[in-house]
Parts: C-alpha cells; structure tokens; sequence
C-alpha cells in the first residue's frame, strides 16, 4: 500500500481493491494468453478473457487517475521539500511537465509504470515463498538442515539481519532448487526474431514471437541429475555449485536473461532471503496432518498452488524477542 501512494491518499480498503483487481488482470491476461493457440481466432475472444481483461484494466486504471489526482493535490498543498516521498510522488517530480515521452504524457507512464512494477512484484515474491514453505514441509530433512544452519550462524537470543543472509548457504540453495522447480514465471517474457534464422534444424522466419518454457527447462534431465527431486544440496557441491539466478546459466533463468532480463531481482531475491530466513528462525513449521502437501499447480501468467497451503507455527526463539516487537 504504502509502495503504491495509498499511504497518503488512500484507505487500506483501496489498497486491497487494487491487488484484487491486479491479481484478476493478471489471471486474465494469462488466459488469454494461453487461448491465443491460433491467433487469427483471436477476435472470437473464446472464454471472453479479453473482455474481461479490458474491464479489470479500466478499474485499474480509474483508480491510478484518482491516485494521480491526490498526489498533484497535495504537491500544490504542501510542495516537494520536506516530507517523505513515495512512489508515485517521485515520478510526478521526474515527469510532471514533460510533454511527451515516446509518445506518451506523463500520467500514462507513471500509471503503466506503477501497473508493471506492482504486477510484475506482488504475485512473484508471495508465490515464490509459498512453494518454499511447501517444499520444505514435503522434504523435513532440509528444513532441520536449514533450522541448523540459523541456529549455529544466528542462534536464538536475537532476530537475524539482512547482514547473515551471505553466511546462510544453505538457505540461499533451498530458495534456488525452488525456483528452479516452481519457477513463478512458467513462461519468459516475450522475444521477437529479428532475422531470419535455423535452430537445432527448426527455420524461424523474421518476426516470429518466441516465450521461453523455463519450467521446461529447470526439469531438463540431460542437465539436472533427479530433475524431479527436491535437492538444494545440487547447489553447494558438483556441476551446479556456481550456478546463480541471475541470467548467466541458461539451464537457471527464473527471473528470464538479457536486456529485458526482471529488473526486480534484486529486490526480489533478498527480500525472499530475509523473509524466509526471518519466518523459519522464528517458528517450527508443521503440516496439519501426515499427507504431503499437496504440489498441483495451477498455470497462469504466474504459477501458483492450486490448492491453499496451511501451515502450523509454534516460536522457537526466546520468549523475550516475541515480546520486544514493535
Ligand atoms: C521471485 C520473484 C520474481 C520472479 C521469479 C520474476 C520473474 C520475472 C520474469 C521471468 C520476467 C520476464 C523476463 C524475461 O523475459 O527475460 C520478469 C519481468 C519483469 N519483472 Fe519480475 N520477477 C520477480 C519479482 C519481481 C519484482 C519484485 C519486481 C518489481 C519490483 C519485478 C518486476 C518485473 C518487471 C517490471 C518485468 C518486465 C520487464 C520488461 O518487460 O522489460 N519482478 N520477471
């Protein structure tokens, strides 16, 4: 909410519609996407996605306006000098009085700005750290392994810091092996051919768009040993020792590759790092009963769990620190 501006102008109300909405365009948008098998049937909107999509869009986009407004407002009101700015306030002062960009005005692109930031953070991260928790509940040895890596490198006397996350390898290795398995992102972002071109026999004429499987990929078994299998430990020894997320190792590409590679990873993956690493010192995790959690997914723009995982939390740190929160 408070990424968005609502802090100031908004209710927590409008906050909630907006992610609603946002997560129902994105859905949307994925089913679209996925019925577009033959394009020139586009038009027949099967399923009446694109209907529905252009809808959520326009909700979308009234609420942005309204967040405009009361932003401008309050810049007359109170001017730039002195008080804290958030997300919108910022672009407003980059662009407000610009013409045109590419062109665009500026009230398109600081909405289209903040639709892709917030689609493209909100379902990622929170559908990253649900597989996590959910992989961890089906596979306990590495969660114990995890619990001990926090015990010896942080122990249970105070909260851990961004400043541990580079000691705790193993934990880096659980977030990798599940994004590798579950990666948020089924499918890349989409590519143009720009020339003519022959790949592994197949001709792809100049113009042919291309999205990347990347699950396809993460389960490769001429490249991972048990591709099935949950095993962080692949990350910390062998042939994946250096194998990092960041684009350079094509059979690991979550977050894609090249020029239009996420530009949120790096606010992605220490924000799951410290959340995780925060959650699992703080609590002994159980499942509510000995069947496994269930792993169906469910396909979409984002791949998500078809099923809501439940999960047990009792503390596991000293009574104290549970207090001593703000
Ligand atoms: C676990 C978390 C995340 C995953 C797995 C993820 C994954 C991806 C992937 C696969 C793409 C397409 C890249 C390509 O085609 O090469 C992408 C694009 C994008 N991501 Fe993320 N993302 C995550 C978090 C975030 C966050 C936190 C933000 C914003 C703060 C963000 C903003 C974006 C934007 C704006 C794009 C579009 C970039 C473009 O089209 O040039 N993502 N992301």
């Amino acid at each position: 909410k408070r990424y968005l501006g609502g802090s100031d102008g908004g209710s927590d109300e409008e906050g909630r519609r907006y992610l609603k909405a946002l997560r129902e365009f994105v859905q949307q948008l994925g089913k679209m996407l996925a019925g577009d098998a033959v394009p020139w049937l586009r038009w027949v909107d099967l399923g009446g996605h694109e209907k529905a999509m252009k809808e959520t869009a326009k909700e979308l986009d009234a609420m942005c306006d309204k967040w405009l407004e009361e932003h401008r407002e309050k810049r007359v009101l109170e001017g730039d000098d002195g008080r804290s700015q958030d997300f919108i306030d910022v672009m407003l002062s980059v662009l407000d009085g610009t013409d045109e960009i590419a062109g665009y005005d500026a009230d398109t692109i600081i909405k289209a700005t903040v639709l892709i930031l917030t689609a493209g953070a909100v379902d990622t991260s929170t559908v990253s750290l649900t597989w996590i928790i959910s992989c961890l509940l089906n596979n306990t040895a590495s969660l114990e392994e995890a619990q001990k890596e926090l015990d010896l490198q942080v122990g249970k006397e105070r909260y851990l810091k961004e400043s541990d996350i580079s000691n705790l390898v193993y934990i880096q290795a659980i977030v990798k092996e599940t994004l590798r398995l579950h990666p948020p992102s089924t499918l890349s972002g989409l590519r143009v051919f720009t020339e003519d071109c022959t790949i592994d026999g197949y001709y792809i004429p100049k113009g042919t768009p291309l999205m990347t499987n990347l699950w396809k990929i993460h389960r490769d078994p001429n490249i991972w040993l048990d591709p099935l299998d949950f095993k962080p430990e692949r990350f910390l020894t062998g042939n994946h020792k250096n194998v990092d997320v960041r684009g350079n190792h094509f059979e690991l590409i979550p977050f894609g590759s090249g020029r239009r590679i996420c530009p949120g990873i790096s606010f992605a993956m220490p924000l799951i790092h410290l959340t995780l690493a925060t959650f699992l010192q703080s609590f002994e995790i159980s499942k509510p009963s000995h069947e496994p959690i269930d792993m169906t997914e469910k396909f979409g723009l984002t791949t998500t769990k078809a099923t809501p995982l439940v999960v047990l939390i009792k503390p596991r740190l000293f009574p104290k620190l549970y207090q001593d929160l703000p």
